[in-house]
């Protein structure tokens, strides 16, 4: 039975699956690259957990059971007796091999290996384990803590029973499931991403601006966010390197990343985990557009 859960990587998407894993009654282990950076999350943690409690969504007790349920650190000596570890490190494919590689010695021999990738292919990274036939993609939806979907992913070696073990996980956080064949981008990047970078050539060929776009897709169509707010929630280095994986993976021009989204990652505007994106959130009276 999975009780012991890890998490690497207490980013947005890292510590929001050690939020609802917490929640969910599972004892949970987060890691990053120092202990700062993962009492970092810790605290993003317990700030979206005060929220909640603030509205009403969970009780005090739980709040103070799940905190009393999370450990964080920096090495993967923590992950000792793990029964599932979801990998949530950056989206970079050598950085998740050399990660996947030095967490499987670390591992007893049932444990399962996830990985949250927005797009690598899930039969690629589980080359680099030892256990492909327990290694699948768990992918979560940012903010975890609102969103309903996890999509799961079977890499070509990916067994029967993990596959049901990461359901049944997926089901006891509360989400519901969407099983994607592994081909780049799975099913919501597949599609979501060609529309954010359809939205940066817009502005890139000034069709509109910063805010114009967003408002039309809002407005227009609906959207909670517009498709420039949403790139610079998700993180404009994930959007980027998403674009590759599909433009690489499924070799059509139709994938290019637009140039402008090249040119703000190079510049380091990577949105609003940096304070800076296609909005500027560093302003008192909120986010002004950066173009
Ligand atoms: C890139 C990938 O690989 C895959 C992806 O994840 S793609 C991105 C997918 N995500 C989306 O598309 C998100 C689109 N945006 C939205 O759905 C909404 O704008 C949003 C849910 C993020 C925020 O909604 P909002 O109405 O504008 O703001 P707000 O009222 O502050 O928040 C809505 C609720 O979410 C809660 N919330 C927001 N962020 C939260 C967090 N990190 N933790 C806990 N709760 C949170 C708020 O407390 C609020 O709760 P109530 O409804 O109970 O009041
Ligand atoms: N953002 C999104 O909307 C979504 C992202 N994802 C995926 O989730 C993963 C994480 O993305 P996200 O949380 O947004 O990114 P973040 O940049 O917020 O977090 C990534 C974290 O991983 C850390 N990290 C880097 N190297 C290591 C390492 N060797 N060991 C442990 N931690 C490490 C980073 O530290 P440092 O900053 O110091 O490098 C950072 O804290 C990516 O694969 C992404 O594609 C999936 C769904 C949605």
């Amino acid at each position: 039975m999975v009780q012991k859960i890890g998490v690497i990587g207490a980013g947005q998407m890292g510590n929001g699956i050690a939020h609802v894993a917490a929640l969910a009654g599972y004892d949970v282990v987060m890691t990053d690259v120092d202990d700062a950076r993962a009492e970092a999350g810790l605290d993003t943690i317990r700030a979206n957990m005060d929220r909640q409690v603030r509205k009403e969504k969970i009780t005090d007790q739980a709040f103070r059971d799940a905190m009393g349920r999370l450990r964080v650190g920096s090495t993967m000596a923590l992950f000792d007796g793990a029964d599932l570890v979801i990998e949530a490190a950056s989206e970079k494919e050598e950085l998740k091999k050399a990660i996947l590689r030095e967490l499987c010695p670390h591992l007893g021999a049932e444990a399962i290996i996830a990985t949250n990738t927005s797009s690598i292919p899930i039969t690629r990274l589980a080359s680099s384990t030892d256990r492909p036939e327990k290694f699948i993609g768990m992918h979560f939806m940012n903010p975890v803590p609102v969103m309903k979907l996890v999509e799961l992913i079977r890499g070509i070696a990916t067994s029967e029973e993990t596959y049901k073990i990461a359901r049944a996980f997926t089901d006891r956080l509360g989400k519901d499931s969407a099983s994607a064949e592994d081909f780049p981008g799975f099913i919501v990047n597949r599609i979501l991403l060609p529309m954010i970078n359809e939205a940066i050539y817009t502005l890139y060929e000034g069709v509109g601006s910063v805010e114009a776009i967003d408002t039309a897709m809002k407005l227009g169509a609906n959207h909670p966010m517009g498709p420039l707010q949403l790139a610079d929630f998700i993180g404009l280095d994930t959007c980027l390197s998403i674009m590759q994986v599909l433009h690489e993976g499924l070799a059509d021009s139709k994938y290019r990343p637009c140039p402008l989204l090249v040119k703000y990652v190079e510049a380091g505007w990577v949105g609003r985990k940096v304070g800076r994106g296609f909005y500027d959130y560093r302003h008192e009276n909120g986010p002004v557009p950066t173009r």
